[in-house]
């Protein structure tokens, strides 16, 4: 029986794991949960699953749910804030840790986790970003398990599985375009509902406007270089709108290894969950006869200068990673509030990007700095604008 603690377990992924884990019930359960603020759909989680412990960020809301499990006779330890985080995180019981927290929010429970000697299922690919070399250099030291959740990191170690590095000549990484990619109309107008219309996949929200700024894509590009440990110029992009191979990995002799399926996280999910068994899922068969067609088509740099920006930061590395994901969790989370224009996302990522001053000094509290630096210029940006 593996033991999983979920961090987000609120969430889009956090969700869709619990799912997963109650049709598994002979072969993984649930050691931990962790929230943000969510305390209604975490208490549904916890009457359903009877965690050890769970986790929630404010003080008042952990003080009302103990109180609640008191009454309701369950037994569950209620932790708080960042320290309670880390503590939940650390649990002996857990195997494994499934960080589906979003953006570098997550950074430190993962850093815990790994210290802890707990392998990782991840789908936070900020935290990659932000810090990836730091992660992957302790998991090493750790001897503890990265396994990717994101479904084309998912679709790229499936497609390597006891293959040389050095015989991987590129990944190529597909991308679905999201709600833009053939949109010809002015794209400062693009309203917030408009690019949370996702055409494949159901998500969170901050990582909707990602698929639709193609943030994502660079984001995945960077954490494609640092969970399989090549260069970024081995990794590509390419657009495929049905999002039904979800990446290929093309190797010197030529060869080029696919992963195929209906868009549905739940599948990766479990891949990483139950690694390296396969059992079987519910997803709903691929039937290519029914599809008819798989299109492929190059990415439009100019039209989306945020895949530009990705690749500018992961070939400057050190802090540069970390930047442009602090600034672009500031713009998104701004344009989500309706502060900023969909245009703006990038040009705040640019200038927050091209005014900082790298550091190379590869320590976490570095990249934390950095982090909290674009953060606040990010800010200072939005309000001039
Ligand atoms: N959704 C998807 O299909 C995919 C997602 N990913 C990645 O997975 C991660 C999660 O995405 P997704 O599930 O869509 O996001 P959601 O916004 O749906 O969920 C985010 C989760 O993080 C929790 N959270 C946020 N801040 C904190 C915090 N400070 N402390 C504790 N918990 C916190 C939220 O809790 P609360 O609800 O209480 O705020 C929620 O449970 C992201 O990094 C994303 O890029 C990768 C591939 C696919
Ligand atoms: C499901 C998943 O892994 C997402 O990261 C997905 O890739 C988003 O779709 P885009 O290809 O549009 O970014
Ligand atoms: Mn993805």
């Amino acid at each position: 029986m593996k033991r999983i603690t979920v961090l987000g377990s609120s969430g889009s992924i956090g969700k869709q794991t619990l799912n997963i884990i109650s049709k598994m019930k002979e072969n993984v359960c649930i050691e931990g949960l962790a929230v943000g603020s969510n305390i209604k759909i975490l208490k549904s989680q916890i009457k359903k699953f009877k965690p050890a412990a769970v986790s929630v960020t404010s003080p008042s809301d952990a003080q009302n749910l103990k109180k609640w499990c008191i009454s309701n006779n369950i037994k569950t330890d209620v932790y708080k804030g960042n320290t309670g985080l880390e503590k939940l995180t650390t649990m002996p019981k857990a195997d494994m840790i499934l960080a589906a927290i979003v953006g570098a929010a997550g950074l430190k429970s993962i850093i815990a986790a790994i210290k802890a000697k707990k392998d990782i299922a991840i789908a936070n690919k900020e935290a990659i970003v932000m810090a990836g070399s730091y992660i992957m250099k302790l998991a090493a030291e750790n001897g503890v398990s990265v396994l990717p959740v994101d479904s084309e990191h998912s679709a790229i170690f499936q497609c390597c599985t006891d293959e040389k590095k050095s015989h991987i000549k590129r990944i190529i990484l597909t991308a679905s375009g999201g709600p833009f990619y053939k949109y010809d109309k002015d794209f400062s107008k693009i309203t917030v509902e408009q690019a949370l219309d996702h055409p494949t996949w159901k998500m969170g929200r901050k990582i909707t406007v990602d698929s639709a700024t193609l943030m994502n894509k660079g984001l995945e590009a960077i954490e494609a270089s640092v969970l399989f440990g090549v260069s970024i110029n081995k990794v590509e992009i390419i657009i495929h709108p049905q999002s039904i191979v979800h990446s290929m990995v093309e190797y010197v002799d030529g060869s080029v290894i696919a992963q195929l399926s209906n868009p549905d996280m739940k599948l990766p999910i479990q891949y990483a969950l139950t690694y390296p068994e396969r059992l079987p899922s519910n997803i709903k068969p691929l039937n290519l006869i029914e599809l008819n067609k798989l299109e492929f088509y190059n990415p439009d740099f100019k039209k989306f200068p945020c895949l530009n920006l990705a690749y500018y930061a992961a070939k400057k590395g050190y802090t540069v990673p970390a930047v442009m994901n602090a600034a672009n969790e500031t713009a998104v989370a701004s344009f989500l509030n309706r502060e900023i224009k969909f245009t703006d996302i990038a040009k705040i990522v640019e200038r927050t990007v091209k005014t900082h001053k790298i550091s190379k000094n590869t320590s976490l509290d570095t990249f934390i700095e950095a982090d909290y630096w674009a953060r606040h210029y990010a800010e200072k940006l939005i309000d001039e604008i």
